[in-house]
């Protein structure tokens, strides 16, 4: 199957954490990683604007893996990368965070996992990465090219 995976940091060196969370992508039985874009600096968006800017990118991946254990394999990165879910502020900041955009078209609300990420249509920092891997890519509300001319300022 093919899936969308959105990475992001705001808190150490986030371009080396970006890469590195790439290297455990690509170490991960059942994950081939087949394209990284370019990272993106951005705002903070969401519920917490006072804190740094983020670094972002979108991986497109291969994988095996069922789609919650993709998501538990997104976990195991940001967890092996320092980040303590325990003290995680939602919105806030964190050393690492990856995202399950999408799984092929698979939606789906089960168990703590939305797909389509239920926000994912909405932020630019995925939606512009995304876009720059796959001009043809497609969410349930649209065309991505689309969807970033409605949020990008
Ligand atoms: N598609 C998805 N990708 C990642 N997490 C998801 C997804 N759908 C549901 N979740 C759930 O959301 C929970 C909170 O995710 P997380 O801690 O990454 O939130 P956040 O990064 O603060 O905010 P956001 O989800 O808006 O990026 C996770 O524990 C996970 O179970
Ligand atoms: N620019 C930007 N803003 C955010 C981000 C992010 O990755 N980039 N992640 C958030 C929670 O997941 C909240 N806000």
């Amino acid at each position: 199957m093919h899936a969308v995976l959105a990475l992001g940091a705001n808190v150490g060196h986030r371009a080396a954490t970006l890469r590195a969370a790439v290297d455990a992508l690509t170490a991960t039985d059942g994950i081939t990683v087949d394209a990284v874009s370019t990272f993106v600096e951005s705002a903070p968006v969401g519920a917490v604007p006072d804190q740094p800017d983020f670094l972002n990118a979108v991986a497109l991946v291969t994988t095996t893996l069922g789609p919650h254990e993709l998501l538990a394999a997104a976990h195991a990165v940001e967890a092996a990368l320092g980040l303590d879910r325990s003290t995680k502020v939602p919105d806030g900041p964190r050393p690492i965070d990856v995202d399950v955009v999408a799984y092929g078209d698979v939606e789906l609300d089960e168990d703590g996992l939305v797909l389509p990420h239920p926000r994912a249509h909405e932020r630019a920092f995925v939606l512009g990465p995304w876009l720059e891997l796959d001009p043809h890519a497609r969410l349930p509300q649209g065309p991505v090219a689309d969807l970033l001319a409605r949020v990008a300022p």
